[in-house]
């Protein structure tokens, strides 16, 4: 019984990325060129998320800043999940939507990119992460599910939206961590050409 149970969430992820290989690798492919551009004229990705999308903002940003699969030069990305001083004052002194947005008007600069990633697409602090990257003059590439939820109504037409056709928390958030993955691999295959087989 409980072996079943475990191999029908094996089928049901691998079938939500057979779908989305589809309907996603059209975004994916505008966020490779997006994160590219970024970096490359010396700007910066800023990446947020809650709980399970804290943790993939900041397996990103690793990949980003020290390597992927190949060497390269490093990128710079940096994770708004990680200095609990930062969090806890934010949180503690005003409101805990404010914990991202803050700091994207504090480092944030016009042609930053903001990784803003919610599988509900319905979390306060990502949604006022984005207005503030809005405000900066950056764009946003957002990571949700569940039809894109608030975040979905907020984006602009310069921002990317990558919408993992699903319900389930879990499932969303299996095909968010293949997203970034692909769009590491994109970027090193941009930067190192595509003939080397990676380790
Ligand atoms: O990882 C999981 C569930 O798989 C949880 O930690 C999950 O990320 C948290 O409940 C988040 O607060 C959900 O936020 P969001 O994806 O709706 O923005
Ligand atoms: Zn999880």
């Amino acid at each position: 019984m409980l072996e079943q149970r475990i191999q029908q969430n094996f089928i049901d992820s691998a079938d939500l990325k057979y779908q989305s290989a589809e309907s996603l690798s059209k975004p994916v492919a505008q966020a490779v060129q997006a994160v590219l551009a970024c970096v490359t004229s010396g700007g910066k990705v800023l990446a947020c998320g809650n709980g399970g999308s804290a943790a993939d903002a900041q397996h990103f940003s690793a990949e980003f800043v020290g390597r992927f699969e190949r060497e390269r030069p490093e990128l710079a990305a940096i994770s708004l999940t990680t200095d609990s001083s930062i969090l806890t004052a934010i949180a503690n002194d005003y409101d805990y939507n404010r914990i991202f947005a803050k700091q994207v008007r504090a480092l944030g600069q016009s042609g930053d990119v903001l990784l803003a990633i919610s599988t509900s697409g319905n979390s306060a602090n990502v949604l006022a992460a984005i207005e503030a990257a809005h405000e900066r003059e950056m764009s946003v590439i957002a990571l949700t599910g569940r039809g894109g939820g608030k975040m979905g109504s907020v984006l602009r037409e310069t921002d990317v939206h990558i919408c993992v056709p699903h319900e389930r928390t879990a499932r969303i958030q299996e095909v968010h961590i293949l997203v970034l993955h692909c769009i590491c691999d994109g970027v090193d295959a941009q930067l190192l050409g595509d003939q080397d087989t990676p380790a």
